[in-house]
């Protein structure tokens, strides 16, 4: 095969042993249907042979249908070595990623726009942009690491859920590294010590555990062959497939109620709209007292994290039955 250029942004790749971002065309049935990982976010799905854009294609995927994933964790915990692997693609630098990196996967004929956002502090800074969009998050951690890190890690975990716009989405928490660990630590320990189900009920979300050993002298065969991994990968294909229109919806949600901040505090800065009204009326007017109540209580219910009684229900599923070792 040929050097094939994405219609989106012109990128080409000649790797012949990397078939990731290949597919059949429903139009002309050339294998020719290409896009590539750089323009994925902008949902471009058109066949470089026949020019077309298509609503489907011959294998059923819509790309309405399209998923958006989030793969986040510290830096040096295993992303990149993880999104290689979800892609059946070789890695060739093991450099620390900067910025984001697009990866697009078809798994149980659905389309997935997995990205990857570097761990280090200056991109953890970014990483909320990304919130609004994204259906789910894998969160990978390092298992291998110290008590420290560890803990580390699992405080941004609590973070991130905290964010208004990740609460309540569904979380895929990968153990990496498990090949280097030994007995000594289960995930027991680290459930227990990190409390991980009591955070998947604070913040509403489905948490599943899986682990992932992706050791660099492993063969490719080996590598595909890592169960644990993709076993939680299906689950979170299907979680996202199950309640893929309830989802769409808290998206379409979000992005409104983030346009409305954005606007209103616009009009904050401009000075058109005053928050501190209020004050224009005397200290002990009902007015006033109102307006003490209702702040008072909004404040006591948003510390509490109280969710509508229209969610759905939280519930937490428990680690795989397999174990690293
Ligand atoms: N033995 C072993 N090494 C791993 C595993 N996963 C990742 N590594 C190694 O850990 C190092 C860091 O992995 P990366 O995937 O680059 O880490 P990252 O999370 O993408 O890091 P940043 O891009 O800096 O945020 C690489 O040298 C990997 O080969 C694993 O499961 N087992
Ligand atoms: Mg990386």
């Amino acid at each position: 095969m040929g050097i094939t250029l994405c219609k989106g942004c012109g990128y080409g790749n000649n790797n012949d042993d990397d078939t990731r971002n290949k597919c059949w065309c429903c139009c002309c049935y050339c294998y020719y249907y290409y896009y590539c990982c750089c323009c994925s976010w902008c949902s471009c799905w058109c066949c470089s042979s026949c020019n077309n854009n298509h609503p489907q294609n011959s294998v059923g995927l819509d790309p309405a249908k399209k998923m958006r994933i989030l793969l986040l964790g510290l830096a040096g915990s295993g992303k990149t070595e993880i999104a290689h692997q979800l892609i059946k693609a070789k890695r060739h630098d093991y450099q620390t990623t900067n910025g984001a990196h697009s990866y697009n996967i078809i798994h149980i004929d659905t389309m997935c726009s997995l990205t990857e956002i570097g761990g280090n502090e200056d991109m953890q800074k970014i990483w909320h942009h990304y919130y609004v969009s994204t259906m789910a998050l894998i969160y990978c951690f390092d298992m291998s690491a110290t008590y420290k890190e560890l803990k580390r890690s699992f405080c941004m975990l609590n973070k991130i859920l905290k964010n208004c716009y990740m609460s309540g989405k569904p979380v895929l928490l990968v153990a990496t590294k498990s090949d280097l660990v030994d007995e000594s630590i289960q995930w027991y320990d680290i459930e227990n010590t990190f409390q991980v189900e009591a955070m998947a009920r604070t913040y509403g979300s489905t948490i599943k555990l899986c682990y992932s050993n992706v050791n660099t002298e492993m063969t490719r065969v080996e590598r595909n062959f890592n169960l644990n991994l993709m076993a939680g990968i299906d689950w979170l294909f299907k979680y996202l497939l199950d309640n893929f229109s309830i989802i769409q919806m808290r998206l379409n949600c979000d992005r409104n109620m983030q346009n409305w901040e954005l606007q209103r505090d616009k009009l904050i800065a401009e000075g058109k709209i005053n928050l501190c009204k209020y004050q224009r009326f005397p200290k002990l007017s009902s007015r006033q007292k109102i307006w003490r109540y209702t702040h008072k209580h909004l404040k006591r219910r948003s510390s509490s994290l109280i969710r509508p009684h229209t969610a759905p229900t939280a519930s937490f599923v428990r680690t795989l039955s397999t174990s690293p070792h």
